[in-house]
């Protein structure tokens, strides 16, 4: 289920800049790290499982590597045991320690030295490091170290925002009762599962839900009991489609599925699993026995989702009156 696409912590930020980070400030600050380190280079560095790339780079014409370089996640440079470790390390002189023979900022770039501190995202993952390096041989002191500190706390207070944004963006779109998307973030979401679609060829079904006598339950178990089934249905539909697939809660006791298929069929076999799944789910949660219409639509029409969820809501209507008949 497309859930959480705002908040990436895999993807690299130059790839996909966020408007929440002055790019100019972390700039001046891998800047300032430079200066007073009197080193010919420093970095801010992002670490994805692609491998480690250049965020920021200090601007001196002795920094031979720039924003943007990606170099492979195998290749034995000092950010990678950083990352590795969680922890800071300074090497004073690599020639002094064998570990750093295949190091191609040693061998190759002719760096002796490195100071870097490990960057961390809100989450606690690993962000990647905050670095200054010099191709001569450094004797740090302890205050040097608190400042680089320092200075990282400032990279850090602008992820946290990021995280923080992210955070509140996924409240927005998340219904707190059953925890898949509400119709707003349904619609955002399958609106983009439609282009995807569209663009790779796949077909999609749209499934709509509806809890039958849902009323009945609160009236008869009271509303507690109601709101636990409602957390039931989102646990269920979250379990029967695939991640890729798109669900939400677009009314009190209506839910839908917006899920891919191959052949036309699979559409009735998602169908009836979901009706499966809750036969056996409301025996283990010991809520009382509950049926629901599903009401089905292609979604592979030039269709808005609106129009598709009026169609399957028809569809679900149709099947709800031939059980009551
Ligand atoms: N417990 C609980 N009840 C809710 C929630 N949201 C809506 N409801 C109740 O859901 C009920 C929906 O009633 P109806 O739309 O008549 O649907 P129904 O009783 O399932 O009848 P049919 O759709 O014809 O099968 C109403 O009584 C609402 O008060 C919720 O978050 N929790």
């Amino acid at each position: 289920m497309t859930q959480n696409a705002t908040f990436n912590t895999d993807t690299f930020l130059l790839e996909d800049p966020n408007d929440l980070i002055s790019t100019d400030k972390w700039q001046r600050t891998v800047n300032l790290l430079a200066k007073v380190f009197d080193a010919p280079a420093s970095f801010l560095v992002q670490y994805t499982q692609k491998g480690f790339q250049v965020t920021i780079a200090s601007d001196q014409a002795s920094n031979p590597y720039p924003a943007g370089l990606i170099v492979e996640p195998e290749v034995n440079i000092f950010c990678r045991r950083i990352v590795e470790t969680r922890q800071q390390l300074y090497v004073s002189n690599a020639l002094l320690d064998s570990c750093w023979d295949s190091n191609p900022e040693v061998h190759n770039d002719g760096f002796r030295s490195y100071l870097g501190v490990p960057v961390f995202w809100p989450s606690g993952e690993p962000f990647g490091t905050f670095c200054v390096m010099d191709f001569k041989e450094t004797d740090y002191q302890t205050t040097y170290l608190e400042l680089i500190r320092h200075l990282k706390d400032i990279l850090e207070a602008d992820l946290s925002l990021i995280g923080a944004y992210a955070e509140m963006q996924k409240l927005a779109i998340t219904d707190p009762l059953s925890g898949v998307n509400n119709r707003r973030g349904f619609d955002i979401l399958a609106e983009q599962r439609v282009k995807l679609a569209q663009r790779t060829d796949t077909s999609l079904g749209l499934l709509y839900l509806d809890v039958d006598n849902f009323k009945a339950i609160n009236d008869k178990h009271g509303h507690g009991v109601g709101d636990d089934v409602i957390t039931l249905i989102g646990m269920v539909l979250t379990q029967s489609v695939r991640q890729s697939d798109v669900i939400g809660r677009v009314g009190g006791d209506e839910f839908v599925a917006l899920v891919m298929y191959d052949a036309k069929e699979e559409l009735a076999s998602v169908k009836h699993r979901i009706a499966a799944a809750f036969c056996s789910h409301h025996q283990l949660e010991r809520l009382p026995v509950f049926t629901v219409s599903i009401g089905i639509t292609d979604a592979n029409s030039s269709a808005s989702i609106g129009e598709l969820l009026d169609l399957a809501d028809r569809d679900m209507l149709q099947r709800k009156r031939e059980i009551m008949d």
